[in-house]
């Protein structure tokens, strides 16, 4: 199943530096990692936003939902999810 899935983050301003680059380092390995695993198929960065648009190719909703609440970002982000039909004008 595919979802486009829309993360915008927002960390505390006043957050302890190390802090942050230990979460946003656990998080690049935790991304590639499923990107390796053919499940995170597409990583975009939104122009001008701390914010990224992906595309998930997941068995089901729960697979999709375990993954998003491992993000260790998950606490600092604001998550849309929108499932993907084919559309009927596709060519591939
Ligand atoms: O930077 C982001 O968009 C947040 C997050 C998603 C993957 C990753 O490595 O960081």
């Amino acid at each position: 199943m595919l979802f486009a899935v829309r993360m915008a983050v927002s960390l505390p301003p006043d957050m302890d530096p190390e802090a942050k680059d230990s979460v946003v380092a656990a998080e690049r390995e935790y991304a590639q990692k499923l990107q390796h695993a053919g499940e995170w198929l597409h990583l975009w960065r939104c122009v001008g936003q701390y914010s990224n648009l992906s595309i998930f190719d997941v068995t089901d909703n729960d697979r999709l939902n375990e993954i998003l609440w491992g993000l260790p970002l998950f606490a600092f982000m604001d998550i849309t999810v929108t499932p993907l039909a084919r559309h009927p004008s596709a060519v591939r």
